[in-house]
């Protein structure tokens, strides 16, 4: 009741709780655990975003599963128009079913809100997906970059025409949707906020990504392992692994990032088992010097590579930082920023989980040793 009639006095002490709220609140941004998702194109960056989602019982709301209920729709037509163009450019000739099933693809309209999947287009992709030279398409398409959740799709056709099909967080998990602009997700993780940034990895995208580059914690960078004997969907010519050490080692070098910390998820690791049985690394790295077809040489090669770019430029910032005048405040601060690398697959979210409980510890001490020097 007593608030009722403000004097002089309760005025100022409320200007005073206000203040201590706008500086508790200044402080606890600053403190902010803020990780940035980096990474080529289709490297898997929006996947891991969404699997923090769901670990983290973030669900998705129902306007959301809607747009990925008809966006996987549009991932299976376009994957398969991707294998026929395929098959045209290698001059593989469809059967005379499969070629009239392609026909049918070529102007599928999108779905509207709620509309059932078209129950004519099961036995469609059906038709293709059963045909043998489609099949020899598919793993010739593993090294010009086919959509990598094809054979997801359509190992399900019989439940994603069901009437009342709703995508599941595994379907959701595996949609393609490339990222264009800046999102970002609060989570609150043993207490703490963690803002997640993730950005368009495509060249066109990557100009965006400085406007992110202030306060970051950690950054955790995406390489496609798979991405070894393909090239970019942009030029058709560079091939993705290289594209993809360039960029690591720009934001390696970046001063923004000098006392960063860095977790490398080398990813798709099950495309890279699968593939590098009948895909040699040596025609792609010369100096790869593992046993042909050996995943766990391949993995390790491909590893050492990404780490030594990180070491490398942390012995330059290093021989800078020598050269500097030390300065008194710059004490405690972390002289050796560190990189810690895991072969992952995305899409599983078991797997994931276990390394998410890792990662969201390091995010957790980098904040607390970043905080310590502030
Ligand atoms: N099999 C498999 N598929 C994966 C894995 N990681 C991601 N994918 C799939 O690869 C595709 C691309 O993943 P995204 O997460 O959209 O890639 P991105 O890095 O966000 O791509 P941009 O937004 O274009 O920069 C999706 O269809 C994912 O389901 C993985 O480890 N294994
Ligand atoms: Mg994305």
């Amino acid at each position: 009741m007593g608030g009722c009639f403000s004097s002089p006095s309760t005025e100022d002490e409320r200007h005073r709780q206000v203040e201590q709220a706008i500086k508790e609140d200044k402080k606890s941004w600053g403190r902010r655990n803020k990780v940035l998702l980096l990474g080529t194109a289709n490297s898997g960056k929006s996947t891991v975003l969404k699997q923090m989602r769901v670990i983290n019982s973030m669900p998705f709301t129902q306007a959301e599963v809607e747009t990925y209920r008809q966006l996987i729709f549009g991932n299976i037509v376009g994957g398969l128009q991707a294998v026929y163009e395929l098959m045209e450019e290698e001059g593989i000739e469809p059967a005379e079913d499969t070629a009239r099933a392609f026909l049918e693809m070529q102007s599928v309209p999108d779905l509207k809100d709620h509309e059932v999947y078209p129950i004519k287009y099961k036995a469609i992709f059906e038709q293709v997906w059963g045909d043998a030279d489609v099949q020899k398409a598919v793993i010739l398409g593993q090294q010009t970059g086919l959509p990598d959740n094809l054979s997801y799709y359509l190992e399900h056709l019989e439940r994603l025409f069901q009437p009342n099909y709703v995508p599941t967080q595994q379907d959701i998990v595996h949609s393609r949707a490339r990222t264009t602009g800046i999102y970002e997700i609060e989570l609150t993780i043993q207490k703490q906020a963690i803002s997640l940034i993730d950005v368009g990895g495509q060249r066109s995208e990557r100009r965006k990504w400085i406007h992110c580059f202030q306060d970051v914690t950690s950054i955790l960078f995406l390489v496609s392992l798979s991405g070894y004997d393909q090239t970019l969907t942009e030029d058709h010519e560079t091939n993705q692994m290289q594209d993809s050490m360039i960029v690591w080692e720009s934001i390696c070098s970046s001063p923004w990032f000098e006392h960063t910390s860095f977790i490398l998820f080398l990813n798709k690791e099950d495309l890279f088992q699968q593939k590098v049985t009948h895909s040699n690394i040596k025609r792609h790295f010369p100096d790869y010097d593992g046993e042909e077809g050996n995943a766990k040489d391949g993995l390790n090669y491909f590893k050492r590579r990404f780490l030594r770019i990180h070491t490398k430029t942390t012995q330059a910032f290093h021989s800078k930082s020598a050269a500097r005048p030390k300065m008194p405040q710059s004490q405690g601060h972390k002289d050796v920023r560190k990189v810690y690398p895991y072969f992952t697959t995305a899409t599983d979210t078991e797997m994931i989980t276990h390394v998410l409980a890792f990662v969201n510890d390091i995010i957790l001490l980098d904040n607390l040793v970043n905080s310590a020097i502030l």
